[in-house]
């Protein structure tokens, strides 16, 4: 299983490349490796589980940040009692084919697996977004997403281009923002 020591940090060159994009169909190792980073979080998302393995909860998690520049990420996206899960999918590929306008900010800023310091300040993101993105097994699929399924996305996907959350604070003023920008809480 993936643990702590297994993700790479802020300083690997691999975090800052562009991922190569996956060949259908994938190797028995790349779809191992998927369901190995869905297993992460998972298990991450288990108070019990996360606390005896040491692990930091994560609601998504790309390959780059296991040392596997792949276009590869697992997504796994918790809702409430009524609906446990509001995204749960392996995005091989992942295209943003369109955004809103329209600027989203989660209120508590982001963080990442693979930044061990709290960078405190807003991220700016589209609250809407429309990706393309394939399945472990080659099958196309097209979603649109809003609010916090897709600023985790546009997180993930920022790590398949080698980009951090911290690349979009406002490195001045990183509390300000869009006055008509979404404030996710
Ligand atoms: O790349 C995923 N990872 O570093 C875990 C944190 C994911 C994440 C945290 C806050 C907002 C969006 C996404
Ligand atoms: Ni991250």
């Amino acid at each position: 299983m993936i643990k702590m020591n297994d993700i790479t940090r802020d300083g690997d060159p691999v975090l800052r490349k562009r991922a190569a994009k996956a060949t259908f169909p994938l190797t028995a190792e790349q779809k191992e490796l998927a369901d190995r980073m869905m297993e992460y979080l998972v298990k991450s998302q288990d108070p019990e589980i996360a606390e005896k393995y040491k692990l930091r909860a994560g609601v998504g998690l790309a390959a780059p940040q296991v040392g596997v520049s792949l276009q590869m990420a697992a997504v796994l996206v918790p809702g409430g009692k009524d609906k446990p899960v509001l995204f749960k999918e392996i995005l091989v590929n992942p295209v943003i084919v369109s955004e809103s306008v329209q600027v989203a900010a989660l209120e508590e800023g982001e963080g990442c697996l693979s930044v061990d310091k709290d960078i405190p300040g807003y991220v700016p993101r589209h609250d809407r977004i429309t990706i393309k993105y394939q399945t472990v097994d080659g099958e196309n699929k097209k979603i649109r997403l809003k609010d916090y399924p897709a600023i985790v996305c546009q997180h993930e996907i920022d790590h398949l281009k080698g980009t951090l959350f911290y690349d979009h604070i406002n490195k001045k003023e990183p509390l300000k923002i869009a006055d008509d920008a979404v404030i996710i809480g």
